[in-house]
């Protein structure tokens, strides 16, 4: 193997890594130019390297060791030392490098500005007119206030129509009413809402004149910007633990009567003038903007959770060894059992797949900002169809893909040495928020429905729903050879896509001609229409996946990556026997293929995962750096069970 390929290898590092590096087939780095696109890989190498030389920016001790107040407070002392240093490290106008410099620093477990980048700037720049802008944005992006986006209830997130807060305009005095008229109607885990935001976008159904007009949203100061005491007529609170994501404080509200400014409406789309006069939005969704602009964002971010799960899981797997294959050799790293293999490498695809996925949906994401600013509404719909099955997917994939990934490390994958148990818990928040995953697979049946009836009208729909009018074109798995390339696996892959969504179709057909109603019809149908989502989501991941493979120039690269292409295909296509012939070609390459995604000790936060595969004495270490084991003897023993113990053996003694 040639030195150019020796991105990974170091001096010193645990010779069973070594072994596997060696046996790369490609240059790590320029795979992982392809993952996050060069300019970002090459940023985040200097990302890194500028975080190791400022020792404040690093964890004080391992997160799992912290309570959650120290957690809390670890992640405002980040926030605030690297508000010292950011523009000095990144391009702020950069969200994936911003991004990338808070994963390494701060982690995934949350931190008081979350919420305010992810939601509440997005919606100010969607939501908010220009003299709003200027008022409430700049201060926004410069950080003197923290936002938050309050949207969901004690009773309510799915169903939006039914938010119980009340927006009512009072024509005499030119303000708005807010109020949680009953306990359901408190907001309910906005992210850094309970103690870090001082102000809010809060989403309430707005009231003219009695006329419910639907939810809107309002800017809402929640705390005093000097003393951050709570203001007037708000209760607010941190709503507590949680399964994972506990330095974020998410919160609850309750308002009571406040009275706000009517120009606290953010007024870009829907109006309310001083006589109360209402201006309809050009498009009915649009005050759901920052909703679309994180499902957009929410893939890459979830591609990069499993990848941390599966670079973690595959490094530990080639220095861990265990049991035979040969009884008259030596044991083996538990990555030569064909089963482990078969746990890993599938999800490795899936994690390049879903990264690739993820680019996509956030061009798409500008391009619609772009041409939404131009004043065209027309690719609302499609985008929001596309990230809506795209968010649901990837999300519950990536959560399968991590807890394998923790499996597959055995008994140290359940210790928070690991880590793992953060990833994951992380991980599947993203299947409930943001829009729960089997009703946001609704949202794209509605899509697919409609293209169905414009096909059956003889019309030819376009871009992600193109193949439904392909109907001539018969091709069963059976008929598919992988020798014919993978073209024919994706047209393969189109059939049952569209044999499925057609099946949905005709089935919703035949219940409303029985006479139900539309939604009874409806309902009598989302298990099919939502199978039919799923594959057209999982399409679209592979097509995308296609067609990023036949850009890439590097031929070491590109052939690692057809392998991995061909294995995806495989997994989603054919059964289980034909992928474990695959997975014998990723098997050298491995360790190479996870390394490529660069991710440092530093943001793993994982002993099992170290790039060093110094696996055992730094667990051991870890063991002994335990709260528990600082005392030989525990107070709590010493007040219970010793004198339970002594207790028995008085009794057994008499
Ligand atoms: C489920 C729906 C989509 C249903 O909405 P609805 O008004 O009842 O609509 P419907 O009758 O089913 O459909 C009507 C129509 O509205 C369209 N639509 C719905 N949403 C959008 C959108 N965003 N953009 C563009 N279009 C949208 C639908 O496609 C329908 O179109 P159609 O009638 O079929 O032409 C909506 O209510 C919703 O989005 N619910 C999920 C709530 C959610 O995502 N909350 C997120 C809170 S913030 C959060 O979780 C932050 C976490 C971040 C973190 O911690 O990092
Ligand atoms: C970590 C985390 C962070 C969050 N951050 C924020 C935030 O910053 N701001 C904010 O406003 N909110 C936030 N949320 C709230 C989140 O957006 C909602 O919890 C989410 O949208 C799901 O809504 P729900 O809780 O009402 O679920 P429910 O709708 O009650 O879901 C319960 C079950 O009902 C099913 N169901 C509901 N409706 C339908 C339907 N129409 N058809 C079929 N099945 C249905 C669902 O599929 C699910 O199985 C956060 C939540 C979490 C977990």
């Amino acid at each position: 193997m040639s030195a150019h390929l020796n991105a990974a290898l170091r001096e010193g590092d645990n010779p069973e890594l070594t072994e596997e590096r060696r046996k790369a087939t490609f240059d790590t780095r320029k795979l992982a130019d392809e993952f996050f696109g060069s300019h970002l890989a090459r940023r985040r190498r200097e990302i890194a390297k500028a975080i190791d030389a400022i020792p404040e920016l690093h964890d004080t001790k391992p997160l799992p060791f912290m309570t959650r107040e120290e957690k809390v407070e670890e992640a405002a002392r980040k926030v605030f030392t690297l508000s010292k240093h950011i523009t000095d490290i990144v391009d702020l106008s950069n969200n994936r490098e911003t991004q990338s410099l808070n994963e390494m620093v701060i982690g995934i477990e949350g931190m008081p500005i979350s919420l305010h980048f992810a939601m509440f700037i997005p919606a100010l720049q969607g939501q908010a007119d220009d003299e709003q802008k200027r008022e409430w944005l700049d201060r926004a992006i410069r950080m003197e206030i923290i936002g938050t986006y309050a949207q969901t209830e004690l009773g309510h997130g799915t169903n939006l129509r039914m938010l119980e807060t009340t927006a009512t305009y009072d024509k005499q005095n030119k303000e708005f009413i807010l109020n949680s008229p009953t306990l359901t109607s408190l907001k309910w885990w906005p992210g850094n809402m309970g103690k870090s935001c001082n102000y809010a976008i809060v989403v309430a159904n707005l009231i003219i004149d009695d006329k419910l007009l639907g939810p809107h949203s309002f800017m809402v100061q929640l705390r005093d910007e000097n003393s951050h005491e709570t203001m007037p007529n708000i209760q607010i609170g941190d709503i507590g633990p949680k399964m994972a994501y506990n330095s974020s404080d998410n919160g609850f509200l309750k308002l009571s009567n406040l009275r706000i400014p009517r120009r606290n409406m953010l007024m870009k789309h829907a109006k309310v003038q001083e006589d109360g006069t209402y201006k309809k939005p050009p498009h009915e969704k649009l005050a759901y903007s920052a909703m679309v602009h994180v499902r957009s964002h929410m893939i890459t971010q979830h591609a990069m959770l499993l990848a941390y799960a599966l670079s973690i899981s595959t490094r530990y797997s080639c220095i861990r060894r265990q049991g035979y294959i040969d009884p008259k050799k030596d044991e083996v790293k538990v990555i030569e059992y064909q089963t482990q293999q078969h746990r890993l490498f599938p999800h490795i695809a899936r994690a390049y797949a879903f990264a690739f996925a993820g680019t996509e949906s956030i061009r798409k994401f500008e391009i619609m900002k772009r041409s939404l600013e131009a004043g065209n509404i027309e690719l609302i719909a499609d985008l929001h169809a596309l990230t809506s099955g795209l968010k649901a997917v990837v999300t519950y994939l990536a959560g399968q893909g991590i807890e394998q990934a923790r499996q597959a490390c055995g008994g140290h994958g359940y210790s928070m040495a690991s880590y793992m148990g953060e990833i994951y818990g992380v991980g599947i928040a993203g299947c409930t928020y943001e829009g729960e995953n089997l009703v946001m697979m609704q949202q794209l049946g509605r899509y697919l429905i409609k293209a169905v009836k414009s096909v059956k009208e003889g019309k030819k729909p376009t871009g992600y729903v193109a193949y439904l009018a392909h109907a001539g074109q018969r091709h069963s798995l059976i008929d598919c050879r992988p020798n014919e390339g993978y073209a024919e696996h994706i047209r393969a892959f189109e059939h049952i896509a569209r044999r499925q969504t057609f099946r949905a179709a005709e089935r919703l057909q035949k219940y409303e001609n029985s006479g139900l109603s539309t939604e009874q019809a409806w309902n009598n149908c989302t298990v099919e229409l939502n199978r039919a989502s799923r594959l057209h989501t999982r399409l679209f991941i592979a097509c995308n996946f296609y067609e990023r493979v036949l850009d890439v120039e590097d031929m070491a690269v590109r052939e690692v990556l057809e392998d991995l292409l061909h294995l995806h295909l495989n997994y989603e296509l054919i059964d289980i026997a034909s992928y474990a012939l695959e997975a014998k070609k990723i098997r050298p390459n491995a360790v190479s293929l996870v390394d490529s995604w660069e991710i440092t000790d530093r943001e793993h936060r994982s002993v099992l995962g170290r790039r060093d595969g110094h696996v055992y004495e730094n667990l051991f270490k870890w063991a002994k750096s335990s709260d528990l084991n600082q005392n030989d003897v525990l107070p709590s023993h010493k007040k219970h069970l010793l004198p339970m113990m002594l207790n028995a053996r008085k009794q057994s003694k008499l």
